[in-house]
């Protein structure tokens, strides 16, 4: 099936060139609820005229670039509430269908998840040496299927989570002395930076042991090349979708994306080589170890190739860090926001865990309120507002047709402050999580309306470890500190979101940290 030149509401291709050629462009072509897409012009008249999503008002060349504000998710729920749960966008040269509705969402992620079992190809996926063989850019195939399997029973498996404690406790404890000697110099800490490295250590020690290689400040300069890539590839990203032309993106940034993936690919060699020649028996096994005996194994049923491992090893660490650091971050910005909620908080964390010790993870299944807040914050939050899918066959939705190939974008973000769905949507309301049953909970989730991890096949698979890290140091943070915006015991932090495509700060948050607990006290 192709995209269509003659629209389902009758608007004919020869009347819409009438109108081009009376140089009323924009004007013309664009009334009527489903307008052709002037792209469309050009394409050969298809006899099986499949019947789109409706759609707003197209302009040539560019479609609907203009209707995209600074924050996507934002727009694409503006355009929702005029448009419906599922409408069909052009953005520049792609061809897209959003959807923004728990019922459309479960078209995607169960009734129909094979057909959309995939991420879109970016114009630049080609270009970029490592991007082929990336476990979140891998089509559903065979390859995708075996390092799923490897990711569920080894990687992030409950156990290999649970062996992980020991380092995770110890990057905790590191978070919470750099707060404690901020406190005690009276500092500020900019808890969106401290965050940020305390995630990426924790994901870097346990995905390859920095410690294996010979330099001391690997998790430094791997921190500073994932930055690099975020910014880059929201740059290609933005220029691949939003571009007048595909790969424009990637030509702009080409330098620059091949340079940075040189240093990746340099660094994760060295660390690599390093843990094939040392005898590592006896000491925990990292990720990257389960992934060198991985491949090789000869009786694996896909073989693995080293590129495969290296580009593993750096979507499991890009996935993990940025994601799980802004949580945490919104997480406590609402609840400085909302110092009820803080209270019940640390009252709930007290009783259980009482006055000596820190928060353990076992702790966790006692403490509802907390785990309530984590998921409001998620809902209120999600690091990924809009995930994406791309169609691998024709398909109909809603007795709309999507052709092959099509991108969709799942508003994650509108589905989960749906007023259809969630009572005051926008406010910070953990306890709506304890209200109802947790059968009621479980259908919540069950009928699409929390998703912050996406759903179906192509669910995140680190979900079970970011609400591990998320749980132990939200209620860490909570159970140690009091804290002050900018220094001043009634500040509010200001919750504005930066541009892009993603959920980050827009301002930093600054805060001094004062000691409400500290279970290190004793043992100095
Ligand atoms: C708060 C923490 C996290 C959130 C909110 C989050 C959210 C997401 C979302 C929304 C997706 C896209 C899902 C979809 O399209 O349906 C995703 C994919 C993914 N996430 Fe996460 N994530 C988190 C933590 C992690 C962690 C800790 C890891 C691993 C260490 C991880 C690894 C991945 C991977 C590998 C994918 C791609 C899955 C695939 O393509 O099959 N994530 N994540």
């Amino acid at each position: 099936m192709d995209w269509p030149t003659i629209l389902p509401n009758g608007l004919q291709l020869e009347s819409l060139e009438a109108n081009i050629s009376a140089s009323s462009i924009p004007v013309t072509i664009l009334t009527g609820d489903n307008p052709r897409d002037p792209l469309d012009l050009f394409c050969k008249p298809n006899k099986s005229r499949p019947i789109l999503p409706p759609s707003p008002p197209a302009l040539p060349l560019i479609g609907h670039l203009h209707l995209i504000g600074s924050h996507f998710h934002i727009s694409l729920q503006s355009l929702s509430a005029k448009y419906g749960t599922l409408f069909y966008l052009r953005l520049g040269a792609s061809r897209s269908v959003v959807v923004s509705s728990a019922a459309m969402a479960t078209e995607i992620f169960k009734t129909q998840d094979l057909a959309f079992a995939e991420h879109p190809k970016l114009g630049f996926s080609d270009e970029m040496p490592y991007a082929k063989y990336g476990f979140f850019s891998a089509p559903y195939g065979d390859y995708w299927r075996f390092a799923k399997k490897v990711c569920m029973s080894e990687l992030l498996s409950p156990k290999q989570i649970e062996c992980s404690r020991g380092v995770r406790d110890e990057e905790l404890v590191r978070l919470l002395q750099i707060m404690f000697e901020c406190s005690k110099k009276k500092e500020l800490v900019d808890l969106g930076v401290e965050l940020m490295k305390f995630t990426n250590n924790t994901l870097c020690r346990m995905a390859m042991s920095t410690r294996c290689s010979d330099r001391g400040d690997d998790a430094e300069e791997i921190r500073e090349m994932v930055k690099d890539t975020f910014e880059l590839g929201s740059k290609m990203f933005l220029g691949d979708v939003l571009g007048p032309l595909r790969k424009v993106g990637f030509w702009l940034y080409a330098k620059k994306a091949m340079d940075v993936h040189l240093r990746i690919d340099g660094l994760l060699e060295r660390i690599l080589k390093a843990h094939e020649d040392q005898n590592r028996k006896g000491e925990e096994e990292d990720l990257m170890d389960i992934l060198l005996k991985v491949q090789k194994d000869d009786k694996a049923e896909v073989k693995m190739t080293r590129i495969h491992l290296k580009a593993l090893v750096l979507d499991l660490f890009i996935g993990g860090t940025g994601t799980s650091s802004e949580v945490i971050l919104w997480t406590l910005a609402e609840l400085i926001n909302h110092p009820n909620a803080f209270n019940k908080l640390r009252e709930e964390i007290e009783s259980v865990v009482g006055g000596t010790r820190l928060v353990e993870d076992s702790d966790v299944i006692s403490l509802p309120y907390l785990q309530a807040v984590v998921k409001e914050g998620l809902r209120l939050h999600p690091p990924l507002p809009v995930t994406t899918r791309s169609s691998r066959q024709d398909c109909k939705i809603d007795g709309f047709d999507i052709p092959k190939e099509t991108m969709i974008f799942i508003n994650l973000y509108a589905i989960m402050r749906d007023p259809n769905t969630w009572e005051n949507p926008n406010e910070f309301w953990p306890e709506r999580f304890l209200i109802s049953s947790s059968k009621e909970q479980e259908n919540v989730e069950e009928a699409f309306n929390f998703l912050p991890f996406g759903a179906g096949r192509r669910a995140c698979a680190g979900g079970k470890l970011g609400l591990t890290i998320l749980h132990r140091t939200v209620a860490a943070m909570v159970q140690c500190f009091d804290w002050k915006v900018g220094g001043d015991q009634d500040a509010k932090v200001n919750m504005e979101v930066a541009k892009g495509v993603f959920m980050h700060v827009a301002h930093p948050l600054l805060c001094l940290p004062v000691v409400h607990f500290d279970p290190f006290a004793s043992r100095t």
